[in-house]
């Protein structure tokens, strides 16, 4: 499919990339914070511990009602009787009869987990697909179609529903779901897998990304994506999303291989390929706590654009390799959430000093995981006061600084997903317990 069939808007175009078959490039300026485009989804389904929590078909989890159950299956939840109709009429018409036998099948029941959600999302899209008057005709679908497979073929897992698709229709089908679905999420929290061809279609990945999505649920439709931009975009930059977690510093390369069949070549990966062998952190806590030190520092001097958004590794400190280990960042995060649960609020706060540092080092500005971190940094501070002195105006302005920053990053993001709580909800809350700045 040519860019002129896809329906772009005019402030996006899909340009030819020297590895990756196409980019979606901007014509225009987006500033941090809007909306680049908004997708529906094709088809999406709920994550096991989600079922039952949330609307099967608009994915919301309402507040203020209980769900109604499927009186066919009772194994399909909505809000009321339009998200029961409009998931009837565009999917599960078509599954209701046999879900409940294939759910328990043991060719079903002896997947993996990850396996058992592409097969129920396999099965939602053959029955979308079967519903459909003119699948031919719908773009959407001829968008899906139109996606790079990915880089093996895998056998298509067994289906629920018994529509009339070819083994090799399956195959074509399931050859685009390794590297074209997504993770959908609400307050970052992911509730489900959903198919969005036009954003497959568009976005390539960067460690670097210049923008995000994120998932808005309205009552009775389906869940759309929308590609947030998180820092200004000028005419004839590409546009690209993260398609994994950047902090996975080493493992990423491998899954961008296997499930990807691609080799990432943007800044982060370059600086990352170009600093040598990356040796393990210390175990010693004086060293741990000088090396934590020497990175704060780095990072302070730093100023706005680090290492990773140049790819240059020239005046990086030898002695800072080691915090590139993926395990530095791991057990930094493990001590913060330990002690942060366990009451050990100053083992905490240093800890998630350090990790806030790290965070400003390897993931672009007001990138979102920035702003959440900040926000348990803050509430950190805030219990520590609790704990030892209300009046410690050191805190206070502690949680406040770490409060301030996350809120100017997460607005950037904006909130997704169910419209109530979140974190800018919950910035509000401590926001109106804590004292002004000194
Ligand atoms: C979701 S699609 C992205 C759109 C794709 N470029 C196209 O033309 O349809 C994912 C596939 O694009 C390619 N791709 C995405 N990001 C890439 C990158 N940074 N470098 C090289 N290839 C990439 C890989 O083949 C990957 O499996």
């Amino acid at each position: 499919m040519s860019s002129s069939v896809l329906e772009l808007p005019e402030t996006l175009r899909l340009e030819s990339h020297p590895f990756a078959r196409n980019q979606c490039t901007s014509t225009t300026t987006f500033s941090p914070g809007s909306t680049i485009i908004s997708i529906p989804a094709l088809v999406s389904v709920l994550l096991p511990a989600s079922k039952g929590h949330r609307c099967d078909a608009c994915n919301r989890r309402p507040s203020d009602q209980p769900l109604k159950r499927c009186t066919g299956c009772a194994s399909y939840w909505y809000c009321d009787a339009a998200c029961q109709i409009f998931h009837w009429k565009t999917e599960h018409r078509k599954m209701c009869k046999d879900y409940n036998a294939y759910c328990a099948s043991p060719r079903f029941q002896s997947l993996q987990e990850h396996e058992k959600m592409d097969a129920l999302l396999l099965s939602a899209f053959c029955a979308h697909m079967a519903l459909l008057l003119e699948p031919d005709e719908n773009p959407s679908v001829s968008t899906f179609l139109s996606l790079l497979p990915g880089p093996t073929e895998i056998e298509p897992p067994p289906r629920c529903g018994g529509y009339a698709f070819s083994a090799d229709q399956l195959k074509s089908f399931y050859s685009r779901f390794g590297n074209n679905n997504f993770s959908m999420h609400s307050h970052f929290n992911v509730f489900g897998h959903g198919i969005f061809p036009l954003a497959s279609r568009l976005f390539n990945h960067s460690c670097m990304p210049n923008a995000a999505a994120k998932y808005v649920l309205t009552s009775s439709q389906s869940v759309r994506m929308e590609v947030v931009a998180l820092r200004k975009i000028m005419p004839g930059e590409e546009i690209c999303v993260p398609y994994l977690d950047p902090a996975l510093l080493q493992t990423r390369a491998q899954v961008f291989e296997l499930t990807y069949g691609f080799t990432c070549k943007c800044t982060s990966c370059t600086f990352l390929g170009s600093v040598g062998r990356i040796p393990n952190p210390p175990k010693d806590g004086l060293e741990l706590k000088s090396i934590s030190t020497a990175l704060e520092h780095f990072v302070r001097e730093m100023g706005e654009v680090s290492v990773f958004q140049t790819g240059r590794s020239e005046g990086f400190p030898p002695q800072l390799l080691c915090v590139l280990h993926e395990t530095f960042l791991c057990d930094l995060s493990e001590r913060f959430s330990a002690a942060s649960h366990e009451g050990l609020y100053d083992v905490a706060l240093e800890a998630g000093t350090t990790l806030t540092a790290l965070y400003r080092l390897i993931y672009p500005p007001n990138y979102p995981q920035i702003g959440m971190h900040l926000l348990e940094v803050a509430k950190t501070a805030w219990n520590y006061s609790v704990q030892t002195d209300p009046t410690d105006k050191a805190l206070n302005n502690l949680a406040q600084e770490a409060l301030t920053l996350a809120r100017s990053i997460l607005t950037v993001f904006g909130s997704e997903g169910d419209e109530y709580d979140g974190p800018l909800v919950e910035i509000q809350t401590l926001s109106n317990l804590l004292s002004p700045l000194d």
